[in-house]
Order: C-alpha cells, then sequence, then structure tokens
C-alpha cells in the first residue's frame, strides 16, 4: 500500500512556534502539518465537516463523541469563542483538524480564542495539513479511524497499527457515556402548554431551548430512562434526541415501541429519527463518509418545498424512497409509515411520518445550531401533533 505524505513540515512553525504533527489514518496514509489545541496524541473516526460557520456548535455537539472532525472551511477560529454558542457543557470530539488557524481571532462576543478551549479541555489536534486533499480522500474511500500524534507522542515508529488497534464506530453504544446523569427541566416561556419527557441519548441545548419558546416545559431525561420513567412525567409528547454511536446497538428502541405502543406523540432528532426506523422494524446502515455540514438540501414530501438543513449523521435509515407508505415491518399494529423526507444530494432517508400514530421524526438538525432556520416549522408540527392528541 503507497502512504502518500502530503505538507511535510517537520520542523516546529517559525510564524507560530507549533511544534510537528502528523495525522495518521487506518489505509497508512499520512499528513504533517503542526500541533493545534494540546500536544499529545489522539484517535477516533474521522469525519469532514463543510460548514463555513458554526465551528464552536460542531465542537459541543455530543453527537461527535469518538469522531476526529476534518473542517473543509479553510481559516477556522476566526470569531473566537464565547459561552452562548455552547450545545453542551464542553468539546466532545476527540481531534479536531484544521488548514488555517486564525492567529487573532476578532468579534465583539469573543471572550477567548478557540485554541484555549481545545488547550483547556485537552484536545489535540492538527493544523496546516490540506483538509480538502484530506476530505477527498475520505469522500473515496469512506469514513475511517485516524490518529493525530504532536510532541513526544509523535516519535514512535508504529503509528499505523497503534491507529488500526481502535475500536471502529460501527456497533459501538456511546449515548449512555455523554447522556445526562441527572433529569432536569427545562421551564417553558411565557405559558406552560405541554409537558414533553426528552431521551438525552447526545441532546443539544438548543433543542430544549426552542422546545421552550414553544411554550412546552422539557424533563430531560438520562439515555437509559424505562418507559416507566418516562410515563412518571405526565409528557404530552416524548422526544429522543440526537447522540453519538451507532443506532444498531442502541437499548432504547425498546422503550421507543413502548411509547409508539401508548399512542404518545413522538418527535425525533437525528440519532432519534434512526430509532424510530428501527423501532418500526426498519434497518439502519452506514453511510460510506456521512453528511455533515450546515448546506444540505431536504425535500419536505408534505408541503413540496425543499429546506436548507443543518446535517450531522454517519448512518441512515433503509426504507422505502419512494414515499409511498408501507406497513411497519417490526409490528402491523403501528400501522402504515412512510419516508416524509428525502436528502437532495444522495436520495438519503431524511425523515419518517407514521400515517396512524402520532409519532414523526428527521434525521436532520431543525434546532439549527449551527444552521439555517428553514426547518423550524418541525417544532410547530410537534405542538400540532400535541395539540390534536
Ligand atoms: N447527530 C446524530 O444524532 C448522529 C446519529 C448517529 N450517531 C449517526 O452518526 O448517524
Amino acid at each position: 500500500m503507497t502512504t502518500p505524505t502530503r505538507d511535510a513540515t517537520l520542523a516546529t512553525d517559525p510564524l507560530t512556534g507549533r511544534e510537528p504533527a502528523t495525522l495518521v489514518l487506518e489505509d497508512g496514509t499520512t499528513f504533517r502539518g503542526q500541533s493545534y489545541g494540546a500536544t499529545g496524541e489522539t484517535f477516533g473516526e474521522a469525519v469532514f465537516s463543510t460548514g463555513m460557520t458554526g465551528y464552536q456548535e460542531t465542537l459541543t455537539d455530543p453527537s461527535y463523541h469518538r469522531q476526529v472532525v476534518v473542517m473543509t472551511a479553510p481559516h477556522v477560529g476566526n470569531t473566537g469563542v464565547n459561552d452562548e454558542d455552547r450545545e453542551s457543557r464542553k468539546i466532545w470530539v476527540s481531534g479536531y483538524v484544521v488548514r488555517d488557524p486564525a492567529l487573532r481571532p476578532s468579534n465583539w462576543r469573543a471572550t477567548r480564542t478557540l485554541e484555549d478551549d481545545l488547550v483547556e479541555q485537552g484536545v489535540v489536534g492538527i493544523s496546516g495539513i490540506d483538509t480538502r486533499a484530506l476530505t477527498r480522500h475520505l469522500r473515496e474511500r469512506g469514513a475511517m479511524r485516524v490518529g493525530i500524534f504532536s510532541g513526544s507522542a509523535a516519535a514512535a515508529t508504529d503509528l499505523v497499527q497503534r491507529v488500526q488497534d481502535q475500536p471502529v464506530m460501527a456497533g459501538s453504544e456511546l449515548a449512555s457515556q455523554v447522556s445526562t446523569s441527572e433529569a432536569y427541566v427545562i421551564p417553558a416561556q411565557g405559558e406552560k402548554r405541554f409537558t414533553v419527557a426528552a431521551l438525552d441519548l447526545g441532546i443539544k441545548g438548543m433543542t430544549p431551548h426552542l422546545m421552550a419558546q414553544h411554550g412546552i416545559e422539557v424533563h430531560v431525561l438520562p439515555a437509559d430512562s424505562s418507559f416507566e420513567t418516562i410515563r412518571a412525567v405526565q409528557p404530552d409528547g416524548v422526544f429522543f434526541s440526537n447522540g453519538p454511536g451507532d443506532p444498531a446497538t442502541a437499548p432504547q428502541v425498546e422503550v421507543l415501541r413502548e411509547v409508539l405502543a401508548a399512542k404518545v406523540p413522538f418527535f425525533g432528532i437525528c440519532f432519534g429519527n434512526q430509532l424510530l426506523g428501527r423501532a418500526l422494524g426498519f434497518g439502519t446502515y452506514k453511510l460510506k463518509y456521512g453528511h455533515r455540514g450546515i448546506n444540505q438540501p431536504v425535500l419536505d414530501r408534505k408541503t413540496g418545498k425543499v429546506e436548507i438543513t443543518a446535517h450531522n449523521h454517519g448512518f441512515a435509515v433503509d426504507a422505502p424512497r419512494d414515499g409511498e407508505p408501507v406497513t411497519a415491518p417490526a409490528d402491523a399494529s403501528f400501522g402504515r409509515v412512510r419516508v416524509s423526507h428525502i436528502g437532495l444530494n444522495d436520495d438519503v432517508v431524511e425523515g419518517l411520518e407514521c400515517l396512524d400514530l402520532p409519532a414523526f421524526s428527521v434525521q436532520y438538525h431543525p434546532e439549527a445550531a449551527a444552521g439555517p432556520h428553514d426547518a423550524a416549522y418541525l417544532f410547530d408540527r410537534f405542538v400540532e401533533l400535541m395539540e390534536k392528541n
């Protein structure tokens, strides 16, 4: 196997004083750049994000747990970091790959630099590599395991082997590692209209915030909550969040079947969409390199409208894509279901709608953090579903 080496700069960068760092893919491909963020070593699944903005929201999205994110945007860190645009309490990516970090961020909201946070939270990154070449490689070969090595860690001679020794994403159960350990409540803003039990599989902060704006009191529950725990909240609706890992390993599918059987209105986002798919009896599969970015076109079959949406998923639901209703393969008593939303870049299932139960879900991110707000109507649909019930 050839092991091309690109951007070979083994010396400390004279302008920034950064030490050399090495990125090694599991197929042996190696990129050399400079240390960015914490120094040391890290591993994960290499994935690329095409968002030109929103790095803070990306880094703090718990769905990126165990993934090393490659940014195709060439400049990263230009607007620094603030405390408002975080989606959770910390950075979740296991590594960060950028072309050209901002030397001096400039934004009135910034309280510190992005690299300050990466260093403080021990997130190992690499800069100065051709992130577009790396992205093309991942598009051709598919997402794969990667390691980043800097400082004394870069001196080891068995780097490829150490990357190949890491666990793969397929088959990984990770939601329990990022979920809250204690339940908590986000109060409704203004008049309280509904109570929702939201299962935290890696929830982003903007999601309960938007629900609260719709008059919903949100009870955020740990990922291992039982149907009895959910029912104890006396919810008008149940929500399953986004989250990391392979949906095929998620034990929450059984809980969701109980929710569906009880006919409680249900809304799921991303991982929540994959779990609705599995609860209804469809399979899920790993995409070659996934969708990550904030400009993905999706068709809503209900209205015929195309919306531009934020995505972060590596798996997808395997259901009939023509939009024709089929009986839920898992259980005929769940009635008919159809693919309600479809990705226009590659025809991937982006939403499901039950026709005989009050349940629907989308594979993308209507909470729009970061991303366009085209899909905000889905929170209104959830409210309508609870109103009708
Ligand atoms: N953002 C998410 O919820 C991601 C779901 C799942 N872990 C995937 O990669 O497809």
